[in-house]
């Protein structure tokens, strides 16, 4: 894919200082120097003309909860996990939203005749939103990313495309409709870390999505409904010496209130081993399994992919496992 020319897409440099919870993600592009103390983009808005289809997407849920064999047959084609994913119709404890869960390489598992029957319900549009999002936002995003960790030495910077050649990005689809087993709670998506390098979430408007405060822990930052915005994962965080932070967020729902998003997930390739870059700045000290090199991508994801499917009801513990939150990974990366 051609790198494309347009402006650095990341408007605002960081969550920041003092200030006021709101004011930390909520302040304006135009004042930069107002955000922060530190200044890499680990929490970023991204400055596009480019708008998720949330009407197709809407229109796309809607399908495959009133049509089960449609569902069915989607689901069919990843049998390890399926597509469309809706335990919280029946699970109350768990996450309280539905998503259709998408790649490149799962869509080549869906036969043409089946994508054809669900290309009129928002399917086609919605493929075709993911691949101008990857075209247009991708390789400048990266390179924003990277260019603003500081580094090592006088090639200021991180270099992070020559992980990322295979494109190993996931499509996810959120609908937190107030239609689940448990309408009145709050809980759209619990407090996690996402895996890769970074996450670009369209919001449809609808508020819910937060950011925990890096400076205060606890604290949990609304992020504007109205904006696209760039979140660092653990993958980011390892390859950059702990520069970037992967970025702790959840999503609340408000009882009664439909909201979708649509995220484009971006990871190191799988044969990437997730250790520090030599070109990266050492702000942390790794654990030996990170720095003797033992933590695969494909490893890695594979290990934080149970703690996910347990949060959000699409598996259950096998005997003997104890689901772990984000201070178990820490322990696994951390020194
Ligand atoms: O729906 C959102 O705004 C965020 C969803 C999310 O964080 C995730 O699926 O990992
Ligand atoms: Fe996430």
């Amino acid at each position: 894919m051609a790198d494309v020319a347009v402006p650095v897409p990341l408007a605002i440099p960081n969550l920041p200082t003092p200030a006021g919870a709101k004011a930390e993600v909520g302040a304006a592009p135009a004042t930069p120097s107002s955000a922060s103390s530190s200044s890499t983009p680990d929490v970023a808005f991204l400055d596009t003309p480019l708008r998720a289809p949330f009407d197709a997407i809407g229109q796309l849920f809607d399908h495959l909860r009133a049509n089960p064999a449609a569902a069915e047959a989607l689901n069919a084609t990843y049998p390890t996990r399926g597509v469309f994913k809706a335990a919280a119709v029946r699970n109350g404890t768990s996450d309280q939203k539905l998503t259709v869960d998408l790649s490149p390489n799962r869509l080549s598992g869906v036969p043409d005749a089946l994508r054809a029957t669900l290309a009129p319900h928002g399917f086609d549009r919605v493929l075709e939103f993911f691949g101008a999002l990857m075209t247009q936002h991708l390789d400048p995003v990266m390179g924003a990313l990277g260019a603003s960790a500081a580094g090592e030495g006088s090639n200021s910077g991180i270099d992070f495309a020559p992980l990322h050649r295979a494109r190993n990005v996931n499509f996810r689809l959120c609908d937190y409709t107030p239609d689940t087993a448990a309408p009145q709670s709050e809980n759209g998506c619990g407090a996690h870390r996402d895996y890769g390098t970074f996450s670009i979430i369209f919001q449809d408007g609808t508020a819910g999505l937060e950011v925990e405060s890096p400076a205060r822990p606890g604290v949990w930052l609304p992020v504007p409904a109205d904006r696209v915005v760039v979140l660092c994962g653990w993958s980011a965080f390892v390859l950059s010496g702990g520069e970037l932070r992967a970025v702790r967020h959840r999503v609340r729902r408000q009882p009664g209130v439909r909201r979708l998003s649509a995220v484009l997930f971006v990871a190191p390739d799988l044969d990437v081993v997730l250790r520090p870059l030599p070109t990266a700045k050492q702000t942390t000290r790794f654990s030996n399994a990170v720095t003797s090199g033992e933590i695969s991508v494909s490893w890695f994801k594979e290990f934080m992919g149970k703690r996910w499917r347990y949060r959000e009801g699409n598996a259950q513990l096998e005997d003997g496992e104890r689901i772990t939150q984000d201070v178990d990974i820490e322990r696994l990366l951390l020194a």
